[in-house]
């Protein structure tokens, strides 16, 4: 596939390093090989006014970014750099129509003709358009060359292209230099797998019917027809009894890559699936089903697997797309094969999870073309309607539109009120695997809330919640780190000890196995180090939200964020500014965002408590959820942390409990072996809690119950009284 070499991003890998010059000594040698290589580029060696490598305030300069993220690319997938100007599609426009490049508004892109060939025979329309610059970002792909970039990329490209007075410039230029040696074999090895599998997998029609008929019963895909199935292309790998669903480029139909899905029976006979993807999930963009849409295909139904999509195919005749990473994220790079569609059904699954996605990903795709489909009892997902022998042509067609009125009345909101009150455990988030308390009383970590975490200077804060962030990454929530105490790679450190929970330092034969399986995590991290301006930090985590679905933002600590405000202004109206703007990127975007806050300094002796967090009443009042780390409160173990939820706006239960440290492994959550104490907490008028009885409670925490029911002897009601008790608090130091 073709690439632009120009791909921005990396500069931050020194992030944390102070500014310094930037060498390539810094490199190691293959790195260091490839670095000097760019050079070489004619586009590069013209486009750039000013090679030299120097960083200026611990960020890379432009002219020096573009060298040097090229070689680096792999590494910078996971580190969020924001372009050094945040973009409107007015910009685009206007610099397009500068140079006189026509240009169409299609839905999430804009649609020009490609500068990467030559132009077409006078008239030919702008249907023919094939240069894709997506609206939010300015990144472009053309999709008859496979050519891919950036805003800036595509900027240099024109800019070359005119200079030189020509009408198209070659993609050729754009690879004038290798990938490294590591990348092209990993490349390699890559496609000799995807080819591997691919031939020695079975068509359905090889295979004999009670085969068949056994396969499609472990897949509960017993409803599609094997015409489906050969439609689709799909195969059955016999060595791990997998089904295979293949990658076809949309450009040449080669194949690209192949996903699998497979079956496997549990002790307990229950029946657990597993997806396994070459190439790894995070370069496979395969939008399955695309080789059969139509260039004048106007309507599409989009779904979260493979299954569901052949179902819909075959049960409604439309056409039907499935995403590649499911209700997870909708990369922007799939954009531009989405913008032929007047018309996007949005059918995910059936569960909570996949509703939210849906709602989010319309935004992407823009509203006003998009229909969604209320999961319900008779709305399954659409390979589950097929098998319950459901009219799926009728649930497609009372799709509801995503674009909703700013008013309404309680008719149109009846059925979400319903989906709600039949889906308690799912409305109420996503829940821990290593902090059972938290889930009863929080009862799970929910989109689009705003978390305060308070606690004493160095008692283990930011420790704390990069397991607490951890544990939701490790279940697919996608993750973006701001933090700006400690650098990235001090906290990768942690969160890697965190996640092979233990001394890696004294097992490093085993750092590549846990770093392998880390790096598949949806995690990101932000370059910026020391004070930021706020300004910066949301569009950046705009960006990333955008970008990489991120549904959890932590920042660490928001006293970085009020170096940089106009000192003049009170400092506690500053703080709640920032908190302010936090609270409605929350909102507006769907994303939880973990806020740490220092406390005002209390007496040593003293039980931090809501009130104790700096600043005015503001963060309390706009967290949803806040969270103290109390130190040395368990008279029994001094030094002893534990967890006091304090607020808990989503159904008010709140409560604290023992947090056992393992400085090995880092962790909070190792299991308390036999009897632990836990204690009930009243909340009084003034917002503070109170110790009322310490109750032996059995250890019980392996098994959090539904969070509906989840009333245990350490949780209070509270939420009424907390919500508002603490308006009027007044300031404090
Ligand atoms: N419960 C604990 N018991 C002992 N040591 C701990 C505990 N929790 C964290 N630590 C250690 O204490 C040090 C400081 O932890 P951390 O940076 O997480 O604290 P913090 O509260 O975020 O600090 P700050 O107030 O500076 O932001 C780290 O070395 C960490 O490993």
């Amino acid at each position: 596939m073709w690439r632009s070499r120009f791909l921005r991003g990396a500069g931050c890998l020194l992030q944390g390093t102070g500014c310094i010059p930037c060498k390539p000594s810094h490199l190691p040698p293959w790195r260091y090989l490839s670095f000097y290589q760019p050079c070489l580029n004619p586009v590069l060696q013209r486009s750039l006014r000013a090679p030299a490598w120097y960083c200026f305030e611990n960020r890379l300069r432009p002219a020096f970014a573009l060298y040097f993220c090229r070689t680096l690319r792999k590494d910078a997938k996971s580190i969020m750099d924001f372009p050094a100007q945040p973009l409107t599609v007015t910009d685009i426009k206007q610099y397009l129509r500068s140079k006189d490049i026509p240009f169409y508004d299609g839905y999430s892109c804009l649609h020009a003709p490609s500068i990467f060939m030559e132009p077409g025979p006078e008239g030919s329309g702008k249907e023919n358009y094939s240069l894709f610059i997506d609206k939010t970002t300015g990144q472009f792909q053309c999709k008859e060359t496979l050519v891919e970039g950036s805003w800036e990329d595509l900027q240099d490209c024109i800019e070359v292209m005119l200079n030189e007075n020509q009408t198209s410039i070659s993609p050729n230029v754009l690879l004038g230099f290798p990938e490294s040696m590591e990348e092209q074999e990993e490349r390699e090895m890559e496609m000799k797998e995807v080819q591997r599998i691919w031939s020695s997998s079975v068509p359905f029609s090889d295979l004999l019917d009670e085969e068949v008929q056994l396969i499609k019963t472990m897949f509960l895909i017993g409803k599609l027809t094997n015409a489906t199935l050969k439609k689709f292309g799909v195969r059955f790998f016999k060595p791990t009894k997998s089904l295979v669903f293949p990658w076809f480029s949309a450009h040449d139909s080669g194949l690209r890559g192949v996903k699998l899905l497979s079956a496997a029976v549990k002790g307990d006979g229950q029946v657990v699936y597993t997806e396994a993807t070459v190439p790894k999930i995070s370069s496979y963009h395969n939008l399955f089903g695309l080789p059969l849409i139509g260039r004048k295909d106007g309507e599409v139904v989009l779904t979260g697997r493979e299954i569901d999509s052949m179902a819909v195919s075959q049960a409604t005749g439309l056409p039907s797309l499935a995403l590649p990473r499911g209700v997870s994220c909708l990369p922007p790079i799939l954009l531009p094969y989405l913008e032929q569609f007047k018309k996007v059904t949005l059918w995910l699954g059936g569960d909570m999870r996949s509703w939210e996605a849906s709602k989010i990903f319309s935004r992407k795709l823009g509203l006003k073309r998009c229909s969604l489909i209320r999961p319900g009892d008779f709305q399954p997902c659409p390979s589950e309607a097929l098998a319950q022998g459901r009219n799926l042509p009728r649930i497609v067609k009372a799709s509801i539109p995503a674009a909703h009125k700013s008013i309404v009345s309680f008719k149109q909101l009846r059925e979400d009120v319903y989906g709600e009150l039949a889906n308690v455990e799912q409305v109420a988030g996503i829940q821990w695997s290593r902090f059972p308390e938290l889930n009863r009383i929080l009862k799970g970590h929910r989109k689009g809330e705003l978390t305060v975490l308070t606690g004493p200077t160095g008692s283990g804060k930011t420790t704390f919640i990069s397991e607490f962030a951890l544990d939701l990454c490790m279940q697919g929530v996608n993750t973006l780190w701001g933090s700006f105490e400690i650098n990235n790679v001090r906290l990768a450190k942690i969160m890697l000890t965190q996640f092979a929970k233990q001394r890696l330092e004294e097992n490093l034969d085993q750092y590549d196995m846990w770093a392998d399986k880390f790096e598949d995590l949806p995690l990101y991290f932000m370059t910026f180090h020391g004070q930021q301006n706020i300004k910066t930090v949301l569009d950046t985590m705009q960006h990333a939200v955008y970008l990489y679905d991120i549904s959890h933002v932590i920042i660490d600590n928001l006293q970085f964020m009020m170096g940089q405000e106009n000192l003049s202004v009170d400092k506690f109206a500053v703080q709640d500014h920032i908190i302010g703007a936090f609270r409605k990127f929350a909102t507006n975007s769907c994303c939880h965002v973990t806020l740490i806050i220092h406390p005002r300094k209390e007496e040593d002796d003293k039980e931090l408590q809501t009130a104790s967090i700096f600043g005015t009443a503001k963060a309390s009042q706009e967290a949803d959820n806040v969270l103290i780390l109390q130190e040395k409160k368990l008279v029994t173990c001094p030094g002893r942390r534990s967890l006091q939820v304090a607020k808990n706006r989503f159904d008010g239960d709140v409560g604290i409990f023992p947090l056992e440290f393992n400085k090995a492994s880092l962790t909070f959550s190792a299991l308390v072996k036999g009897k632990q104490k836990l204690r009930k907490v009243k909340v009084d008028k003034n917002n503070s809690t109170e110790e009322i009885e310490e109750t032996e409670l059995k250890e019980k925490s392996e098994k959090a119950p539904k969070p509906a029911k989840a009333k245990t002897s350490k949780t209070v009601k509270g939420s009424a009284a907390l919500k508002n008790t603490t308006d009027g608090e007044g300031k404090d130091q």
